[in-house]
């Protein structure tokens, strides 16, 4: 729709939105699941403690139970998910429709995470946890080739901060490396457990030359990303959000950022920025007061993500619609967050060139002359032409 204040119609309608080509980096498989595939694979598998069967009111649940205020009991809500992804089976399945579901979300390349420590009880083993998501993940490839759309999922692995397996998974996700895996994650409840419980399997990581990101900065403040900065050496920031306590605005609109926001914009450090979740666990107020707005507009290394699209009854294309609703933007804005998160991605240099250059630009100029023929068709046999 060409609206008024925005005649080549820059501002993105809901449709625009879903078309775009987007990338996100930051979205958990066990957070993301159909509600109707909980309720079968519960079924199937006799777990029995879910708190609703129909798959709407299951939903629902996952959203309330989750719009806490609070990390931890948001995290409460994963028991569900996790307890139904014991099989093989349950997680081809699940990683199919996961990659299917994004794609369907004109998502075109996605890093995916899961914490194969969560699905060891019924007797899989690490390897064939990730063997069986890396399956889905090209079977839910495939899918939505068939259909007409063209994804690419890359798995990230998770340990979880509470946890003493960090290392184990780290040597995991560098054996998977160049093999459906393209980096590693810590997450779970931030206070209290410091990324620098996990040193070791950071200092792995950089000696093998891999990738990695570290929940930081969502229930817990400044230290927090300090530690996964400066101490761990994260590449990324899972979220990031608190990184405002280091910005003071003032009354006439100048900005000072502190050291640790100066070097994370100095440093092109990339903030995976998950706004609905941040409303839900009380990591931000409202969509207009996100951090993400100040961020952006300072040129920090911001992108957009759905986090748990399941828990946060999200998906990228609603991220977006809420972000244009509270600050205006635009396809041009749009662009700029997707190539931010392809810049930022763990695949190669030339893959990720070839993405934002033959992808995703061209998609973005796609939707941003679709005003000039629209006024074409409109004002076409018009007889009012002055003489
Ligand atoms: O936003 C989050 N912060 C910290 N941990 C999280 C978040 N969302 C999901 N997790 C946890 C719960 C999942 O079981 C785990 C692996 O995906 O990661
Ligand atoms: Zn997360």
């Amino acid at each position: 729709m060409t609206n008024q204040t925005d005649p080549t119609g820059n501002t993105p309608d809901p449709d625009q939105i879903h078309r775009a080509p987007k990338v996100l980096l930051h979205d958990h498989l066990d957070g993301g699941l159909r509600p109707g595939t909980i309720v079968e694979l519960a079924r199937d598998s006799g777990y029995t403690q879910l708190p609703e069967t129909d798959p709407d009111r299951l939903g629902h649940w996952f959203r309330e139970a989750a719009d806490s205020g609070s990390l931890e009991r948001y995290l409460e809500t994963f028991s569900h998910t996790v307890g139904v992804m014991q099989t093989r089976e349950a997680l081809v399945r699940v990683a199919a429709e996961c990659a299917e579901d994004l794609a369907a979300d004109g998502v075109v390349y996605a890093e995916v995470r899961y914490a194969p420590e969560q699905h060891l009880e019924a007797g899989l083993s690490l390897e064939e946890v990730v063997e069986a998501v890396n399956e889905g993940f090209r079977e839910g490839e495939r899918r939505a080739r068939t259909g007409g759309r063209r994804i690419r999922v890359g798995a990230l692995l998770t340990a979880m901060r509470h946890a003493a397996r960090a290392l184990e998974i780290a040597e995991l996700a560098n054996r998977y490396r160049d093999l459906g895996v393209v980096g590693f994650d810590i997450a779970g409840a931030e206070a209290g457990y410091p990324p620098t419980r996990h040193l070791d399997a950071f200092e792995y990581l950089k000696r093998e030359n891999n990738h990695f990101t570290i929940h930081a900065g969502e229930a817990f403040g400044l230290p927090s990303i300090w530690q996964a900065l400066q101490w761990c050496g994260a590449d990324r920031l899972g979220h990031g959000v608190r990184i405002i306590d280091d910005i003071q605005v003032h009354e006439d609109g100048s900005v000072k950022l502190g050291r640790l926001a100066s070097y994370v914009r100095d440093k092109r450090i990339p903030l995976e920025m998950c706004p609905s979740s941040n409303l839900q666990t009380g990591a931000a107020r409202s969509y207009a007061e996100h951090p993400i707005g100040l961020l952006r507009r300072l040129h920090f290394r911001a992108t957009v993500n759905t986090d748990n699209r399941l828990m946060s009854y999200t998906s990228m294309s609603r991220e977006f619609e809420h972000l244009v609703d509270a600050f205006g933007y635009t396809l041009d804005d749009m662009q700029w967050f997707s190539v931010n998160a392809m810049k930022s991605a763990f695949i190669p240099f030339d893959e990720r060139l070839a993405m934002i250059n033959d992808v995703i630009k061209p998609g973005y100029a796609e939707l941003k002359s679709e005003w000039l023929f629209r006024q074409t068709a409109s004002t076409s046999g018009s007889v009012d032409e002055p003489s």
